[in-house]
């Protein structure tokens, strides 16, 4: 059982997430060849060694025609005109030719300020950025989707793609009360932004954990330049792709969490919570292109389970007007869908209604579907909801051999236990097949170890 667990204290934008699980690739040449498909459309990707407040981690450059994208904080008003802002993006990246230490500082006037809705939202709409601004493109998702899918990435790798750009086009629609199909995204929609989404979902393919694990997200505070203007931190699209998720506004002023990168761990994140007991394995550092106090970095760690609870959840319902039949095949949903356990226990309610409490066990990851089965297949109006602390033996199934037939036994072990049980369908369909006693097929199952 892998975990990989994300440290969002300084955030997540899609470069600082794909340098961090870069980090911890076995096949960086094979991942660096995956996103090759890019380069026809004018990208080129390189993992830079970078250095922040001491550590050591990768930058991933994404440079189209030749151009790096920053996000612009407004982090000072100076005296000398309400429209210049202070850009404190600037890089120590070992490998580069430039001058990193040099700070920027963009003048409103300079920027091509303009509502990007009023494009048709095709791919190619490029705006000259001048020397004092930056590139963006306006595309639909059709477009974003379509460039996506000709890059000859793995099905399931193009599929998680696609489905944080679905969840980027559902924020921006939100934000600009839109239809989803009426978007075009700004920023977003460059190329630098579709390498991070699909260099993400690469990586995540090759390292396939078990469950993703991420901290609370540190967002950041103060405002932000974008497409629209001078926005707040968390920038629109941001705050509405991390709705639900723990975050934090913190001390820094800057926009620590990108909507690219809220849309990440949205797609990718299990749960959001402190690091869980595991055994790290792999340590990943990916660099952002800022500077601040604090190292600009997201940390990946890959490990294992290491004897520590797991956490399941006990959703449960009251129900007094629901016949056995129905009950008995929301029970049956319940597993489809993915419950760990389904149980009922009698009660009895209000006016004297003999009733019962449908409950089952879930994983995080699945605890939605299940809320919406529940909803789906019962007549209920309120679902609870209790997570649990579990401690679990190791199991394994193996198959052994009963004269011409197979049975699967479950081995269990752990907390100084063992122990092997065959598996009762096999042993119903022994003990008929061979008109014998339940007792008696699993004595001979025992017999034939
Ligand atoms: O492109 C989109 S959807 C976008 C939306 C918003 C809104 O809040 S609306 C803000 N921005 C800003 O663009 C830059 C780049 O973001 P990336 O996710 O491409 O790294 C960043 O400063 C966002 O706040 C973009
Ligand atoms: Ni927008």
């Amino acid at each position: 059982m892998t975990i990989l667990y994300l440290d969002c204290g300084m955030g997540a934008a899609g470069d600082m997430l794909m340098g961090a699980l870069y980090e911890l690739a076995d096949d960086k040449r094979g991942f660096l060849a995956g996103l090759s498909g890019l380069t026809v459309a004018g990208v080129e990707i390189e993992a830079l060694a970078s250095e922040k407040c001491g550590i050591a981690g990768t930058h991933m450059r994404v440079l189209v025609g030749g151009r790096e994208e920053q996000s612009l904080d407004a982090v000072d008003v100076h005296d000398h005109g309400d429209h210049d802002v202070h850009h404190h993006g600037h890089e120590h990246t070992r490998h580069d030719d430039h001058d990193h230490h040099e700070h920027d500082h963009y003048d409103q006037g300079d920027r091509h300020d303009h509502d990007h809705h009023e494009h048709d939202g095709a791919p190619d709409h490029h705006h000259d950025p001048g020397a004092q601004s930056h590139t963006h493109t306006h595309s639909s998702l059709p477009a974003v989707s379509e460039i996506i899918s000709g890059l000859g990435l793995p099905e399931e790798v193009r599929d998680d793609a696609l489905a944080v750009y679905q969840l980027i086009a559902e924020a921006e629609a939100h934000v600009h009360r839109r239809p989803v199909d009426e978007v075009h995204f700004h920023e977003v929609g460059t190329l630098d932004a579709i390498a991070d989404v699909v260099g993400v979902s690469l990586l995540m393919h090759e390292l396939s954990p078990d469950e993703v694990v991420a901290s609370p997200v540190h967002v950041g505070s103060g405002q932000v330049w974008c497409a629209h203007g001078l926005v707040p931190v968390p920038a629109p699209a941001t705050a509405y792709l991390l709705r639900g998720i723990p975050t934090y506004g913190g001390e820094i002023r800057g926009e620590l969490c990108t909507p690219t990168g809220a849309a990440l761990l949205r797609h990718f994140v299990d749960r959001f919570e402190p690091q869980p007991t595991m055994a790290v394995e792999r340590i990943g550092y990916g660099m952002g292109s800022k500077d601040f106090a604090a190292a600009n970095c997201v940390r990946a760690m890959l490990g294992g389970h290491a004897g520590g609870p797991g956490t399941v959840i006990e959703l449960a319902v009251n129900l007094d007007d629901m016949t056995g039949e129905a009950i008995g095949f929301a029970v049956e949903e319940l597993f489809a869908a993915g419950a760990l356990d389904v149980w009922t226990s009698p009660i009895g309610m209000k006016k004297g209604r003999p009733a019962v409490v449908l409950s089952c066990l879930c994983d995080l990851s699945r605890r939605d579907d299940l809320i919406a089965t529940l909803f789906r297949h019962t007549s209920t109006l309120g679902v609870r909801g209790t997570p649990h602390d579990r401690w679990t033996l190791e199991r394994a199934v193996e198959d052994r051999r009963v004269g011409e037939r197979t049975v699967r036994v479950k081995r269990a072990s752990g907390w100084g236990v063992t122990r092997a049980k065959a598996e009762y369908d096999d042993l119903a369909t022994l003990a008929r097949d061979e008109g014998v006693t339940l007792d008696e097929a699993r004595r001979r199952v025992e017999g034939s170890s």
